[in-house]
């Protein structure tokens, strides 16, 4: 998609140009107010922008321009074709699930052999649930409903807002697996808002951030979010990530654990029974739960002593911490220990060191 849009919103400038390459998904990422609903809400035709141009692309050469203010072009919300699913369910209280699933199916005109009604029903193990009424559901059953329904709308494009801020732990749990599998099964390209870095890390692999109305990075989701700063990120210091690329390279059943090569470095995390070997994974790893060592460890619980070289220290004159950037053999590695151990250790730019990280600091619903 190329975006090129301009928008007074209140007090704040909407102002993005970029070039959004929309294969899988792309999350579009910053802090609460930095414009990321307002950016959707242009994109579906629900707002105008105040000038500028919108072209969608697909990846298979379609090419259609849903707005141009030079040109006067502005298409209809309907023929934009694109499923919007918001924070909240915004089911019809007064129909069956059935019943709302069975709405957005007959007003769809589009007939694709890749999105039967039962294909979705399927994916979103919804057929135990048509019966109920929505108020008889659970969060996370609501949001599968609600998702359901937005890709029985039959879109080119689905944007999702955010739509598991409103559900608790286990019932994002729930609702991810979901999520991870409509790239592969339903082939729509997705935009995909959020705030939370856990949620980037597993379902996209490319984001835009946002910050007041203007973009501050697009690219790739593991480099973005290891390279940029918290304050670009517009996250909290103690949120700090690094995102590595890896792949399962054994399971240890005995003890639960996977092996995990990340350029050539094994990591060890808990794992679920669903893991196999040869699977892509993604490892958030935060800065504050990477530690360091002078020399490999032989005698300590961690299980993670991964060899890196120092390449930045970036002391908080402010507060007890100082941050640290390791190159990880091509991959970047964030740890924030204390200005005191940065004394202690003697740490200097081109040293050698090991990033020790606790397993336990991995959830297992990482895998
Ligand atoms: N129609 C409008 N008129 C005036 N101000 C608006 C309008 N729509 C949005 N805004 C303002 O624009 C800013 C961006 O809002 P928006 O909902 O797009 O942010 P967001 O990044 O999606 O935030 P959140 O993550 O909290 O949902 C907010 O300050 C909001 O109050």
């Amino acid at each position: 998609m190329s975006l090129n849009i301009k928008k007074q919103l209140g007090d704040l400038k909407l102002d993005v140009n970029q070039e959004l390459p929309i294969e899988n998904v792309v999350a579009l990422f910053g802090p609460s107010g930095c414009g990321k609903s307002s950016l959707l809400r242009l994109i579906t035709g629900l707002d105008t922008p105040d000038s500028g141009r919108l072209e969608y692309k697909s990846a298979s050469g379609e090419s259609l321009i849903f707005f141009d203010s030079s040109s006067g072009v502005n298409i209809p919300v309907h023929q934009r074709r694109i499923g919007y699913m918001f924070q909240e369910d915004r089911l019809f209280p007064h129909l069956s699930v059935l019943g709302n699933l069975e709405y957005a199916h007959k007003r769809n005109q589009v007939s694709t052999e890749a999105l039967t009604f039962d294909d979705v029903v399927d994916a979103l193990q919804l057929s135990s649930l048509l019966n109920r009424k929505t108020v008889q559901l659970s969060g996370g059953e609501k949001q599968r409903v609600a998702l359901a329904r937005t890709l029985l709308t039959r879109p080119r494009l689905l944007l999702l807002d955010e739509p598991l801020s409103g559900l608790d732990y286990d019932r994002k749990r729930e609702v991810l697996p979901f999520l991870e599998q409509l790239p592969t099964l339903f082939k729509i390209p997705i935009v995909y808002v959020t705030h939370d870095l856990d949620e980037v890390s597993r379902l996209t692999k490319q984001i835009l951030v946002l910050s007041e109305g203007k973009r501050v990075a697009f690219g790739a989701t593991a480099s973005i979010i290891s390279s940029l700063t918290s304050e670009q990120l517009g996250i909290e210091k103690q949120e700090e990530s690094s995102l590595l690329d890896g792949v399962i390279s054994k399971i240890d059943e005995v003890f639960m654990l996977a092996h995990i090569l990340v350029q050539n470095r094994e990591f060890i995390l808990p794992t679920a029974s669903t893991a196999k070997p040869g699977q892509s994974i993604s490892l958030l790893i935060k800065a504050r739960d990477v530690g360091i060592s002078l020399s490999k460890p032989t005698d300590s619980s961690i299980r993670n002593s991964v060899e890196c070289v120092v390449t930045e220290i970036l002391e908080e004159e402010s507060t007890p911490f100082a941050q640290l950037n390791l190159d990880m053999n091509g991959a970047s590695l964030k740890s924030r220990i204390t200005r005191a151990s940065l004394k202690e250790l003697k740490l200097a730019l081109g040293q050698k060191v090991f990033a020790l990280i606790k397993s336990a600091s991995f959830e297992p619903r990482f895998l």
